[in-house]
């Protein structure tokens, strides 16, 4: 049945605009309320001279057709994927193939290059299923490699090395994706996630392009900062800062994990004790960029990733050689963790004064950078995390218990909602048009059971 109903949804990130656009081709009524004066949330491109650089997302993980066990993306495209060819937008593929063709380039102190610790990660990954079956919800990845011995699995042999070559996978490997420190971390539930097949793609001219696409003919209202809802009667107010008050049949919140846990949205009544829980459980992770531009490359041009494992003091681990891609002298460094929130705090100076010490202990003849960009996720308003991560205590089910809705009147989408593909912009898309299926199916079964009820009524009427 075509829908007639008001929809609201909050946020005009990737999975409240999938969301509004489904909803909005099946014939609703909606609304986006954004906080922001800007489309995409941490889909976030900006500038540096003529360089168009990623300060949030920055890749389509996975572009082929497939997810790693589950059926029902079989044949089908990553739906990120799938919104570029709609669109005509390019995409240009960093590496081949997740983990095993990009050249990793490794150092560890004084410029020594080191070896392959790529297969040291490949070990460490095929003996996590054994270590997970005796793990419980608040065994932590680190706790969890405790046991590992590393010594047996290296060329080397050398214990001191060996350790922090463990430590630096734990910190960067698994940290990089997860966007969290090794002992915050849930070791049973780790790697239990899913991935598109294929290569990784970037956006030449900004990952932007695809909230842009999806707000095609959409109603959007920016500068809307939501601060209270209120379901407790049939429809739903929605009330922001500025006084304005929307009224809806039902409501999608889309706002980050770390803006849940935060009071800038009072519901009213409460939101429910489990899903406050769930809330509290799951970890609002932390990973910041920093990219530097510099007259010339003075680096490996050759290299995708410029890797640096220190004895447990230095906070760049991993810089990306944006040069192999754009053909311009940039390098895009990441911090993560308790790290990323020990450089927020840190003035911009003081940042690009460690960044710069590292590369220069991997190349002593480093110049001087000519730009930078930093981003600082967690002093951002409106977001207040990078992404979302299981942590110690938390189950696969926290993800599932955020994502349902209440009364049928108040749904819930975002990255934090989606176990299968959490911490992902596809992740996001994916829990928006879920969220979108959800309202339609009970939009539908609400108009069934009032056509029964209008038919009963006439055949007692007559
Ligand atoms: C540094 C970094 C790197 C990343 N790299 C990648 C990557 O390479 N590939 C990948 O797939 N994913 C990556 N991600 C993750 C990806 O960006 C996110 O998972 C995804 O964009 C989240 O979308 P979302 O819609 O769930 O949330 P958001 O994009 O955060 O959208 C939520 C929206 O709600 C708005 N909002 C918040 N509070 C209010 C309020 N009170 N009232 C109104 N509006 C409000 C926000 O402004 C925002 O627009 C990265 C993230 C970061 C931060």
């Amino acid at each position: 049945y075509a829908c007639k109903e008001k929809i609201i949804v909050i946020g005009a990130g990737v999975s409240g605009l999938a969301a509004a656009k489904k909803l909005h081709d099946e014939g609703c009524d909606v609304t986006v309320l954004e906080g922001r004066d800007r489309l995409g949330g941490r889909i976030f491109t900006s500038q540096v001279g003529d360089l168009t650089i990623d300060m949030g997302a920055s890749w389509i993980h996975g572009i082929g057709k497939g997810a790693d066990g589950l059926k029902e993306w079989e044949n089908k495209y990553n739906p990120l994927y799938q919104v570029t060819l709609d669109n005509k937008i390019t995409t240009l593929a960093t590496w081949q193939d997740e983990g095993d063709t990009e050249s990793l380039y490794f150092w560890y102190k004084g410029g020594e290059t080191t070896y392959d610790v790529g297969t040291v990660f490949k070990n460490f990954e095929n003996s996590l299923e054994d270590l997970q079956e005796e793990a419980d919800i608040n065994t932590s990845l680190k706790d969890l490699y405790s046991k590992y011995d590393l010594t047996k699995k290296t060329s080397k042999g050398d214990a001191k090395v060996d350790q922090n070559i463990k430590d630096y996978t734990l910190a960067y490997f698994y940290g990089f994706e997860y966007a969290a420190d090794a002992d915050q971390l849930s070791g049973k539930y780790i790697d239990n996630d899913s991935y598109f097949f294929g290569p990784e793609h970037i956006f030449p001219d900004g990952y932007i392009q695809i909230p842009k696409a999806l707000a095609k003919n959409l109603n959007v209202i920016l500068n809307q900062k939501v601060t209270k809802i209120d379901y407790s009667k049939d429809s739903v107010n929605v009330i922001t800062e500025n006084g304005k008050v929307y009224e809806a049949d039902r409501v999608v919140v889309t706002v980050p994990l770390a803006i849940l846990k935060s009071n800038m949205i009072t519901f009213t009544p409460q939101l429910p004790k489990s899903k406050q829980d769930s809330i509290e459980k799951m970890g609002a992770g932390l990973m910041d960029k920093l990219y530097l531009e510099f007259e010339d490359v003075f680096w490996d041009e050759e290299a995708d990733w410029l890797d640096y494992i220190s004895d447990g003091n230095v906070k760049w681990g991993i810089t990306l050689n944006y040069y192999k891609y754009t053909k311009k002298p940039v390098l895009l460094m990441f911090n993560i963790g308790k790290d990323a929130r020990e450089f927020a705090e840190m003035s911009d100076e003081d940042v690009i004064k460690q960044a710069m010490e590292t590369l220069r202990t991997m190349y002593p003849k480093a110049t001087d950078y000519v730009a930078y960009k930093r981003s600082n996720w967690s002093h951002d308003e409106f977001a207040r995390q990078a992404y979302s991560f299981v942590k110690i205590g938390a189950t696969k089910k926290d993800p599932l218990n955020i994502a349902s809705d209440i009364d049928k009147k108040i749904y819930f989408a975002g990255e934090h909602t989606n176990f299968n593909f959490l911490g992902s912009a596809h992740g996001a898309y994916i829990s928006g048009t879920d969220a979108a299926s959800k309202i339609i199916e009970d939009y539908n079964s609400n108009f069934e059971q009032s056509l029964v009820s209008n038919f009963m009524y006439l055949r007692f009427a007559f």
